[in-house]
This record gives structure tokens, C-alpha cells and sequence, in this order.
């Protein structure tokens, strides 16, 4: 009896995230201010990417164009096998509701709203079938508050909110800005634990800004950018390796240019 192999993986939807030379100018023509320098990287499905980098180094602008939130001046970005530069806004809005998840240092919940209400609050706005509310506040420890207002919880609460809420439509991938910047370690450590398990249960793609060794000490892969550029890409150290890299690109002469 002969056996077909099984079909290849598409490429394509397996680059979650595919930034091809892309550059960010703000300010204007008379004071540009290069905020990424042809940036090129490709982040497959089912990785933790931790972006790090001195402030000003663009870390933030690399999250924004990746995630379709700001276009680039140049160069082209791909998002779940999608070319989102010139997309149109309903479309990409559409793309970012259905397949992206968006976590931020500052919460971004309506505090009047319930658990429950906010977590679902893609749905209403037209997003995917979540999934059950139940397993997903389980997952992330919030079972019983469903109905509590979110201006009633903890910081590190109100995060697991956001997070159930990014992961509830089954993204493709999740941004996360800072997500433990205003968590004290041990909150923080939760959070991370969430984002870990979401990558290796579900191959969900997380993509995560931090200025903290220990919080990136938890991806698969370390981007360090310096002054818009991307200085070094590869398997993420310990947290002690990762605090001596951030060093040395921050301390590094060409920074003070
Ligand atoms: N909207 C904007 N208008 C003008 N300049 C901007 C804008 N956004 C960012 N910049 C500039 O682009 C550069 C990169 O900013 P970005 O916020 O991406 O850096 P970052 O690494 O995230 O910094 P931080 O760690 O302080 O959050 C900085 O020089 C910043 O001043």
C-alpha cells in the first residue's frame, strides 16, 4: 500500500512576519529622523521573538510597521503571507482584527467594562469566533472574574486580560510593546509564562518589545537593534549574555555618532 507523502508546508504562511529593507523616516525632509534603516528579517510561525535596544533605537517603529500600524517610508512588509504596505485601511484594519494580537505596556482596556466585555470586544467589532471564555480566562488564571470591571483588578490581572483578549481569536501572531514594563517581576514572570505557552501549545507567533534581559530571557530568538539597524539576530542567550550584548550595542561608539 503506498503512503503520500504528506502535502509541503506553504512557505509563505509560515513567515508570519516578513520585513523586507524597510525604512522609517519621521520628522521632516529638512530634519529627518531615520527611525529603521532597511530592515530585513522573516519570523516563521510558533517563534518568540524578543526585540531589544537602546531607547531611540527604533524597537517600537519595528513593532508598529511589522504589526501594519505605521507604514514604511520604504521597503516592503508582509504580515500573515499578506503584502500590508499598500493595502488598503479597511482591509489591513480587517487583517489586524482577524489574525493580530496587540498587547501594551499600558493595558489598553476600557476600565468600565467587564472581563468579560473586554476580552470579547473584538468579536463585537466584527472579529473571528473567540474561544470559549471559560478556557481562555482558565488559561490565564482569571477564571471567576468574568464579570468583574476591569478598573477593579491589579496591573498584573488587567494584563492577563489583555492577553486573554489578544489570544482569544486564535492569532496568527501577537505584538506586545512592553508588556511587563509596568509588572513587578514576579507578575511579570507570569505574564511571560502566558506568552510562552500560547507559542508552544498553539504555534501562535509573539512578537515582543522589552528593555528587560529577563523578560526576553523567556524567546526563542534575540534581535538587538541599534540606531534603527538590526545588530545582531540569533538564538536568545541567558539573561546575563543578553545584559552584556544590550551593553556593548548601547555602549558601542557608533551609537554616539
Ligand atoms: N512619531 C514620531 N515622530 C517623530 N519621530 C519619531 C516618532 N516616533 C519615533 N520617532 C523617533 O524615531 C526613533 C525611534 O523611536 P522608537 O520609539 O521606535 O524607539 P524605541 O527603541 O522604541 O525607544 P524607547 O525604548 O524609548 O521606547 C527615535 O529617534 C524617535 O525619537
Amino acid at each position: 500500500m503506498s503512503v503520500s507523502p504528506p502535502a509541503p508546508r506553504l512557505e509563505r504562511m509560515d513567515n508570519v512576519v516578513e520585513l523586507d529593507g524597510v525604512t522609517r523616516i519621521y520628522g521632516s525632509r529638512r530634519r529627518p529622523v531615520a527611525a529603521l534603516r532597511s530592515v530585513s528579517l522573516v519570523v516563521s510561525a510558533g517563534t518568540f521573538v524578543a526585540v531589544m535596544g537602546a531607547t531611540g533605537s527604533g524597537k517600537s517603529t519595528l513593532l508598529q510597521c511589522a504589526a501594519g500600524l505605521d507604514r514604511p517610508t520604504s521597503g516592503r512588509v508582509r504580515l500573515v503571507g499578506q503584502d500590508v504596505t499598500r493595502m488598503r485601511e479597511g482591509a489591513l484594519t480587517r487583517l489586524r482584527r482577524d489574525r493580530v494580537g496587540f498587547v501594551f505596556q499600558s493595558y489598553n482596556l476600557l476600565s468600565e467594562l467587564t472581563v468579560r466585555q473586554n476580552v470579547l470586544l473584538p468579536r463585537r467589532l466584527g472579529g473571528p469566533r473567540p474561544r470559549p471564555l471559560d478556557e481562555v480566562l482558565a488559561e490565564v488564571g482569571l477564571s471567576g472574574l468574568a464579570g468583574r470591571p476591569v478598573g477593579e483588578l491589579s496591573g498584573g490581572q488587567r494584563q492577563r486580560v489583555a492577553i486573554a483578549r489578544a489570544l482569544a481569536g486564535r492569532p496568527a501572531v501577537v505584538f506586545a510593546d512592553e508588556p511587563t514594563g509596568a509588572l513587578d517581576p514576579a507578575t511579570g514572570g507570569q505574564v511571560l509564562r502566558l506568552f510562552r505557552s500560547g507559542v508552544d501549545r498553539s504555534r501562535v507567533t509573539v512578537v515582543m518589545v522589552t528593555h528587560d534581559p529577563m523578560a526576553a530571557a523567556w524567546s526563542d530568538r534575540l534581535i538587538l537593534l541599534r540606531d534603527g539597524e538590526v545588530v545582531a539576530d540569533g538564538p536568545t542567550p541567558d539573561p546575563t549574555t543578553i545584559a552584556e550584548r544590550l551593553a556593548a550595542t548601547v555602549s558601542d561608539p557608533v551609537v554616539a555618532r
